[in-house]
C-alpha cells in the first residue's frame, strides 16, 4: 500500500486532507502499524489520530503515504504542483493549460509568485477560464503575439497512450491549447493514472472544433472519413441543449469510437484536410514529459 521508494510531489496536502475527512481517518488508523514499522516507533490505533498529527511533518517529508488514500483532486494537485516545482524557473515564459488538473499548476504558480519564489514570469493562458484564474492570482500574462517562444507549457490531458500521444479537448479548449503548446520548448502533461490508455479514442470523445458555418455538413464529412471508420459523430451541447460554443466562437463535434483509433496520424491528417475543421484533439508527438499520479505514487514518463 505504501512504499519507501515512492516520493510524492505534495504529500503534505494529501495527509492534511486525510485527517480532515473522518472516514479516511479510520483508514489511517487501520494502517498505523505499518507507518510505525517504517518509522520504528510503536503506538496504538486509538492514539493514531493524535500521533499522526504530531508526526505529520516527518511522515510527509519521508514521503511514505500511499496515493491509494488520495482523492482524485489530491492526485491532480500532486502532479500540478510537481510540474511547476520541477519545470518552471524565474524568467520563463509559461503556457498555462486548461482543466481541473491544469488549474492546480496555475494555483501553484500563483503561490510561488506571491511568495517571491518565482520572479519575472510571463504566462500565456489557453482559455478564458484559465486567463480568469491567472488574473485572480496576479500572474503576469502575455500572448503568442508578443511572446511566440515559450520555455514550458503545462496542461492536463483526457487520454495518454504508451507513445505519449494525447487526446485533449473534452473541456473545449483544444484550439488555444494546441496553438500555445506547439510553441513550447517543453510540454509537460499532468494526469492521474486513469488517463493512461492502451490506444487513443477509447475512454470517451475525441473532440473536433469546427466552424459554425454549415457545421452539419462538416460533421457528415468527418464521420465519412475512412481514417475514422467506425466513429459516431455528435455535436456537443450544453446542459440546456444549445450547441456548445468554444472561446473562439466555434462548435465542437465529438467523435466516439468503439475500438482505439487505428492510425492516429492518418486520422489527424484526414481531419486537417477537411475544410471546415478548425482543429482536432489529437496531440501527437507533442508531449515532452508526462507526470502521472497513481496508486504507486507520482512518476514521470519521458519521450
Ligand atoms: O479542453 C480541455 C483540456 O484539453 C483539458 O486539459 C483536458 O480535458 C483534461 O482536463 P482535466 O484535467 O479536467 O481532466
Amino acid at each position: 500500500m505504501f512504499d519507501r521508494s515512492v516520493s510524492f510531489a505534495s504529500p503534505t496536502g494529501t495527509f492534511l486532507w486525510t485527517l480532515k475527512n473522518q472516514p479516511r481517518v479510520c483508514n489511517i488508523g487501520a494502517r498505523t502499524d505499518r507507518y510505525t514499522r517504517i518509522l520504528g516507533r510503536s503506538t496504538t490505533a486509538s492514539t493514531s489520530g493524535r500521533w499522526l498529527r504530531a508526526h505529520s511533518r516527518r511522515l510527509a517529508v519521508g514521503g511514505v503515504f500511499s496515493t491509494s488514500m488520495a482523492s482524485a483532486d489530491d492526485l491532480k494537485k500532486q502532479v500540478g504542483y510537481k510540474a511547476v516545482d520541477d519545470y518552471v524557473r524565474s524568467g520563463m515564459v509559461v503556457g498555462l493549460g486548461t482543466g481541473s488538473t491544469a488549474a492546480f499548476a496555475v494555483e501553484r504558480l500563483g503561490q510561488k509568485l506571491a511568495a517571491g519564489a518565482l520572479r519575472d514570469i510571463r504566462c500565456v493562458p489557453t482559455s478564458v477560464r484559465t486567463e480568469e484564474q491567472a488574473r485572480s492570482l496576479n500572474i503576469p500574462l502575455t500572448t503568442l503575439d508578443e511572446d511566440a517562444e515559450l520555455d514550458v507549457a503545462i496542461d492536463g490531458a483526457d487520454e495518454v497512450d504508451s507513445a505519449l500521444n494525447l487526446v485533449k479537448g473534452r473541456g473545449g479548449a483544444l484550439l488555444r491549447e494546441k496553438m500555445v503548446e506547439v510553441c513550447a520548448k517543453q510540454f509537460i502533461v499532468i494526469v492521474d493514472e486513469s488517463k493512461l490508455v492502451p490506444g487513443l479514442g477509447v475512454s470517451g470523445a475525441m473532440p473536433v472544433e469546427v466552424t459554425p458555418f454549415c457545421w452539419q455538413h462538416t460533421m457528415r464529412k468527418i464521420a465519412a472519413l475512412p481514417a475514422l471508420a467506425g466513429c459516431r459523430a455528435e455535436a456537443r451541447r450544453d446542459a440546456a441543449g444549445a450547441l456548445y460554443v468554444t472561446d473562439n466562437g466555434n462548435y465542437i463535434v465529438d467523435l466516439y469510437f468503439e475500438k482505439p483509433i487505428a492510425d492516429a496520424y492518418q486520422a489527424a491528417q484526414a481531419l486537417r484536410d477537411t475544410v471546415g475543421v478548425v482543429e482536432h484533439g489529437l496531440f501527437l508527438d507533442m508531449a515532452s514529459v508526462v507526470i502521472v499520479a497513481g496508486a504507486q505514487g507520482v512518476y514521470e514518463k519521458h519521450r
